[in-house]
């Protein structure tokens, strides 16, 4: 073997409070995460977001101390990572590439080539595929393979989810039980998969295999851990006017308190570390609807971050993927016809000389409304919710 890399795929967090609007323009500015007809509309959109959703999200990552812990975690997971591929026989050099913060992806790349890699495993840092995460990534990374074709010197491979995976089903299992028997009475705790939500049109109309992978992974989550306790999955953090994958987790919670339920284990599924989301709006926000409604007993699942486990699963993983014949990066972003990335084609936005003076003048306008919106916090995109 050549000298071994592993790049670890990751979103990324702001540090402080000041990065709380840059890294929100950086993700906005994504067209996996906000699907716009018109590419000439996201930059000013993802501005005008960024400008107005900074000050909530800046109360939030200040109650959780004043920035996402997951650049640490995603470090200490590296370093980790590192060490049990040492303990299998394998000298691997551990890159971390965030999506939209620092260190980016673009930074992983440079260092990769700057070493001479010459075989590289792609980990992302999600279970679960979905467009909007893996996918995001896997397309900057097929963007970033076109612009340098030196690149191709690289012998990678891509890995697209791996939730199936025995240790990371083992250790969600142990974490789960270790939770179910801090209750009164465990028998009668009620599991509560809390997993990201995506929009429904992803799922529907763009192939986006998410939904399924998550339901397949609490069905064996479930068989692992072997107990006859009730289990509900629902989906949290939606953002915008549009629909996203239901049950919503603030319905269900008030649901199956509703239904006379009184111990709740809440178990974070699509993301592997503690960040905003967990720290703030499960152990914050949802407690305090569940204890409202009635809830008796609120207990949280940690991420899995560290665990030993996990850790070791993913150095197996890696190490069957480097063994096996590559995957590569166009494979896993346009697996089949079915799943569309977006938008599909940048070409199909082709400019005639009318079309661009259209867009043009609608930009104006556009620019004008939101601008509008932002000075007087009233208008469409506050109505909808995206602001
Ligand atoms: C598998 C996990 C995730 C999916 C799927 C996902 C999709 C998705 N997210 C947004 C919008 C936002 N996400 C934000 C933060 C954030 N998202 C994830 C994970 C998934 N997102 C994580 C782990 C984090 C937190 C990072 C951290 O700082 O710890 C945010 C910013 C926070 C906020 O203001 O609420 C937004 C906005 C969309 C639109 C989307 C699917 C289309
Ligand atoms: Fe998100
Ligand atoms: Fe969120």
């Amino acid at each position: 073997m050549g000298r071994v890399g592993v790049l670890l795929l990751n979103l990324g967090g702001p540090e402080q409070l000041e990065d709380v609007r840059p890294f929100l323009f950086n993700l906005f500015s994504d067209p996996e995460i906000i699907r716009l007809p018109f590419p000439w509309l996201q930059k000013p959109l993802a501005w005008l977001i960024s400008s107005s959703r900074a000050q909530k999200s800046q109360e939030n990552y200040q109650q959780i101390g004043g920035g996402s812990p997951l650049r640490q975690i995603t470090e200490e997971q590296a370093n980790a990572l590192q060490k049990s591929l040492e303990k299998k026989g394998v000298e691997a050099n551990v890159y971390i590439g965030m999506r939209y913060w620092y260190p980016f992806t673009e930074e992983a790349i440079a260092r990769i080539k700057r070493d001479g890699i010459e075989q590289l495993a792609i980990l992302p840092l999600y279970p679960q595929f979905s467009i909007s995460t893996s996918g995001s990534s896997f397309r900057l990374l097929e963007q970033l393979w076109l612009e340098d074709p030196t690149l191709n010197r690289i012998r990678y491979t891509a890995i697209p989810s791996w939730y199936s995976r025995p240790g990371y089903v083992q250790a969600m299992a142990e974490l789960i039980a270790q939770e179910l028997d801090q209750l009164p009475d465990p028998s009668d705790g009620h599991i509560f998969f809390s997993a990201h939500g995506v929009p429904v049109s992803y799922v529907q109309e763009s192939g986006d295999p998410y939904q399924r992978e998550i339901e397949h992974c609490t069905e064996l989550i479930i068989k692992a851990l072997n107990r006859a306790n009730d289990y509900t999955l629902a989906y949290q953090s939606r953002v915008g006017p549009v629909e996203w994958l239901q049950p919503y987790t603030e319905d269900a919670i008030a649901d199956l308190a509703a239904r006379g339920i009184e111990s709740l284990v809440v178990v974070p599924i699509s993301f592997v570390s503690e960040h905003i989301e967990t720290l703030q709006e499960i152990d914050i926000e949802y407690r305090e609807i569940a204890e409202e409604a009635g809830i008796e007993n609120f207990r949280r699942v940690p991420a899995l971050n560290t665990h030993s486990g996990f850790i070791d699963d993913l150095a197996d993983l890696t190490v069957e993927a480097l063994a096996a014949p590559p995957r590569l990066l166009s494979e896993v972003v346009h697996p089949d016809k079915r799943m569309k990335m977006y938008p599909p084609e940048r070409s199909a936005w082709g400019m005639t000389p009318f079309a661009e003076v259209w867009n043009g003048r609608l930009a104006m306008v556009g620019f004008l409304a939101l601008l509008l919106e932002l000075v007087s916090g009233r208008g469409p995109l506050h109505f909808v919710g995206l602001l």
